[in-house]
């Protein structure tokens, strides 16, 4: 089923610099939600803190009703949470299938000791994860690449491995950090659709960090806009668009940008 996420007074410190400043808001079972903000804003910094790879100083994070701040990556896993992030860290050597399988065994059955005796059952259930990256690679367009070396792929495709990757978790949270960043228009719109095909298809929420707004306004359902590390405003995409303190912020950060 679709995790609920609610966020509390979120507060995360680097030294004396504040990143995030009690940010708060809730993503509802099912939607597709976009985090947006001018450059340096906290939109990945609380991707981390939601993904457990920062700890916040303060706050509450609740997947449905647990409590999962501070919580481990693997912890996370566990409870469905599976994340893409800025810039793939993919095995460049290894083929396209082997990076869609990396990180797959958190939902094999037994433990280590098991897979490295590779127990008849534990064969089995990595032959069905195989089977199954395979289909995702079909389904999101990269099944013709499923046995090239990663190395022989673009950046827009390696974005497709890593979302493949985090797809093979069978989540319930997905964390998408930039997906769009570097793509073409096309892979762009391939993305896209990959997104509304997933959303249509399976039960999941959705939570997008993106600086293209056009990408933004066409999948989300609303949007949290975050300003020096603060939530300046909540809402949908079209009223973030129109909202002065909205325009005011990206307007302020081109402008220091320039005069840099
Ligand atoms: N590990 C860290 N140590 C110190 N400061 C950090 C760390 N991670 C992030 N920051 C600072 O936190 C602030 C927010 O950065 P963050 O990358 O979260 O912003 P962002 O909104 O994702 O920006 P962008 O859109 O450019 O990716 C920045 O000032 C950044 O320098």
């Amino acid at each position: 089923m679709a995790a609920r996420l609610t966020l509390h007074e979120v507060t995360l410190r680097f030294g004396g610099v504040k990143v995030l400043q009690d940010v708060g808001f809730t993503v509802e079972p099912g939607q597709i939600f976009g985090l947006v903000g001018p450059n340096g804003a906290g939109k990945t910094s609380l991707f981390n803190c939601i993904s457990g790879h920062y700890h916040p100083n303060s706050g509450s994070i609740t997947i449905d009703e647990t409590e999962v701040l501070g919580n481990a990556p693997s912890r996370l896993a566990r409870h469905g949470l599976a994340r893409t992030f800025q810039h793939p860290a993919l095995q460049l050597h290894a083929t396209v299938l082997e990076n869609v399988l990396l990180g797959a065994h958190t939902h094999l059955p037994g433990g280590p000791v098991s897979w490295s005796l590779r127990l008849p059952y534990t064969g089995r259930a990595e032959k069905d994860r195989r089977e199954e990256a395979r289909a995702l690679l079909e389904r999101n367009g990269l099944g013709w690449a499923a046995d090239l070396p990663a190395d022989e792929l673009s950046h827009g495709l390696h974005k497709g491995i890593e979302l493949c990757r985090a797809l093979l978790m069978r989540p319930r949270l997905l964390l998408l950090d930039e997906p769009a960043a570097g793509l073409s228009h096309g892979e762009v719109e391939q993305f896209s659709d990959s997104i509304k095909r997933l959303r249509e298809e399976e039960d999941i929420t959705i939570v997008i960090v993106e600086h293209h707004m056009g990408l933004i306004a066409a999948l989300t359902d609303r949007v949290v806009v975050l300003d020096h590390g603060r939530v300046l405003m909540e809402g949908t995409a079209a009223q973030a668009q129109s909202d002065p303190r909205v325009i005011e912020a990206y307007i302020g950060k081109e402008a220091t940008d320039d005069a840099a």
